[in-house]
């Protein structure tokens, strides 16, 4: 028997092929199922024209049979078949689609589409098999054909026996070598898992022992209201798309510009490296039913990172492997697309289902306000509507759209206060007098609330103020006059403690906001005590410093003492004024520059 050679370029293409185009071994049997697949869409279509064809479905079927003695795996199919000429033309020169020019020839309209159209992926098997063997008839053709390669070096094609339309691929299994094991591709779990994780969804029977392995329609294609919500759930499960439930799903089939099917999901909870460089975040991609990539990262925005599913679409350019794609328009398409319908679906039940979005809020808010704050406030716009914090009046996390509608008439910001805790919050002295006025204040407790809020700059044209501010813009704030004529009345004692405490604070004032305690520490420009506490908690400390102001609250009695200590006992006022800097600092959970000798001047006043 005469053996013929590869073409030339397919020599070359074949070795290529079988070293470089794919990274993973186990697609060779993806490529050989959805091959299988094609050939049986072909009888499909020309059942549709030709009335001697009967296409019945069920008896269609891809089979799949290891055998471990003789080290084969044959994928058997009932499929289209090839002649003798086919199998020269299409497996004899690669890179040639007969897949390709049968979509051209016949006008492939509904949802059998035809996967092939590189003319490439039978070729993968070479990656697992020494020699590959094709035992093939075509369909209306008398006799049947063997096609046999055992790679670069050739193929031969004789006439051979076999009784049914369909062809058989046998792969001759390679034997194991130090680096790597084949015999998985021998393991009947291990197919089966395969099978599962790329070709569940194709479209006819892939059977191993008689039993179907696929699940065949996919979910995703089905119509919503034929779909449960345990529907959903089991496929939330089946998928590991994460051990919890989701806490809602989102079902999605567009025509139009882009056409594409996805089923997403909001989980319950946090997965466990979340937060950490270790999470990947992406979506399955699906090209007309066929698993091409685990996770695309390219489907989700950063701030959306939490969402799981799939998306399957047939308008993707694939490149040869299928394994990454080709031009992206289309997938950022879809990949804008999703992010608005995420976006929707979150905003609806922020409004109709406020104790779930709550529960999501509290797993991934601080997702959301990251998305805020990064690629310098780009998305902002599209979130801030999805933001929520704690209120001092409501005790509860609100929207900012409820806290702008709550906000009496006169006042002019959006007042918020940073703290570790709410309950320390609560308790900071430089909520007095926003409080007093009745006005909400919004808790900032995660280290990112400040920076997003920052990028914000405002919501409903109503600034944000951090209560510790030094102007709070507060109308009338508290004898605003007052205040400072008791900052000039008293004007030499605060120089004098200003000048104790330089490089600590900028200056030393009257307090226009204390009410009921002696002492705080307010800021002056952009960076807030928070920002310095996070600021120099990175890596590389940034050594960025809040311009401190030490308010001390001139109705207090401690003021009295610091008046009397002025004028008769300087050593006392010294010593006053490093406590009560001290005590401003322990409030704002800051820490001491020296304990020791702040509890010796504690100890002092005791004695
Ligand atoms: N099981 C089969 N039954 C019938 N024809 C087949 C079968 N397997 C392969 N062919 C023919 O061989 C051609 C080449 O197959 P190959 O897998 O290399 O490329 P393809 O499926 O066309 O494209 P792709 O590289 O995108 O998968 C196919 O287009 C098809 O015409």
């Amino acid at each position: 028997m005469e053996k013929k050679q590869f073409q030339a370029e397919s020599k070359r293409l074949l070795e290529m092929m079988i070293n470089s185009i794919y990274t993973q071994k186990e697609i060779f049997l993806r490529e050989l199922i959805s091959n299988a697949s094609d050939a049986i869409d072909k009888i499909y279509y020309k059942a549709l024209t030709d009335d001697n064809l009967v296409f019945d479905k069920d008896s269609y079927a891809i089979k799949i049979t290891a055998d471990q003695q003789n080290r084969t795996l044959t994928i058997s199919d009932t499929g289209i078949g090839m002649t003798k000429e086919e199998l020269e033309n299409h497996l004899g020169v690669i890179a040639k689609s007969g897949s390709l020019a049968f979509k051209k020839e016949n006008e492939t309209k509904d949802d059998h589409t035809i996967i092939g159209q590189f003319g490439v992926g039978f070729y993968s098997a070479f990656m697992v098999a020494d020699v590959v063997t094709v035992i093939s008839k075509a369909l209306n053709s008398e006799g049947a054909y063997k096609w046999e390669s055992s790679g670069a070096d050739g193929y031969t094609i004789e006439p051979c026996e076999k009784d049914t339309v369909g062809t058989d691929i046998i792969l001759k299994i390679k034997e194991n070598t130090e680096e790597e094991s084949f015999d998985e591709f021998l393991d009947d779990y291990r197919l089966r898992s395969i099978i599962k994780k790329y070709s569940d969804f194709i479209r006819y029977p892939i059977k191993m022992d008689d039993e179907q392995i696929n699940s065949m329609v996919p979910i995703w294609k089905k119509n919503k209201n034929e779909l449960t919500p345990e529907d959903y759930e089991n496929f939330y499960t089946e998928k590991h798309y994460g051990f919890d439930k989701p806490l809602k799903h989102i079902h999605i089939s567009a025509d139009g510009a882009v056409s594409y099917q996805a089923i997403l999901y909001i989980p319950e909870s946090i997965p466990f490296d979340y937060y950490s460089r270790e999470y990947e975040k992406g979506l399955e991609l699906y090209s007309s039913g066929v698993l091409i990539m685990n996770k695309c990262g390219e489907l989700l925005p950063d701030y959306f990172s939490f969402v799981k599913g799939m998306v399957d679409s047939e308008s993707l350019s694939l490149n040869i492997s299928r394994e990454m794609l080709q031009h992206d328009r289309q997938l950022k398409l879809i990949a804008k697309n999703i992010a608005s319908k995420i976006k929707s679906q979150l905003k609806s039940m922020l409004q109709q289902e406020r104790e779930k979005y709550e529960q999501f809020y509290k797993s991934f808010g601080r997702q959301l306000k990251y998305g805020v704050y990064s690629d310098f406030g780009s998305h902002k716009d599209a979130l801030q509507d999805l933001l929520m914090f704690y209120s001092s009046k409501e005790k509860k996390l609100v929207t900012l759209e409820e806290y702008v509608a709550g906000m009496p008439e006169e006042q002019k910001y959006i007042y918020y206060a940073s703290g570790e805790s709410i309950e320390r919050i609560e308790k900071l002295p430089q909520t007095e007098l926003v409080a007093e006025k009745g006005y909400e204040i919004l808790y900032f407790t995660e280290d990112i609330d400040e920076f997003a809020i920052k990028m914000l700059q405002s919501y409903k044209e109503k600034e944000f103020k951090s209560v510790s501010s030094s102007d709070l813009g507060i109308e009338g704030e508290e004898n605003q006059s007052d205040a400072d004529a008791e900052n000039s009345e008293h004007q030499e004692l605060f120089a004098y403690m200003s000048n104790l405490l330089a490089g600590k604070v900028t200056k030393v004032k009257a307090s226009k906001r204390l009410k009921s305690h002696p002492v705080c520490l307010s800021t002056e420009g952009e960076v807030t005590i928070e920002m310095e506490k996070i600021l120099s908690a990175m890596p590389n400390n940034p050594n960025v410093k809040a311009n401190k102001v030490l308010e001390i609250n001139i109705q207090h009695d401690v003021f009295q003492s610091l008046k009397n200590a002025y004028e008769h006992d300087q050593g006392k006022l010294d010593l006053y004024t490093a406590l009560l800097y001290n005590q401003a600092l322990l409030i704002e959970g800051l820490p001491l520059q020296d304990p020791v000798e702040f509890t010796n001047d504690i100890c002092k006043i005791m004695v």
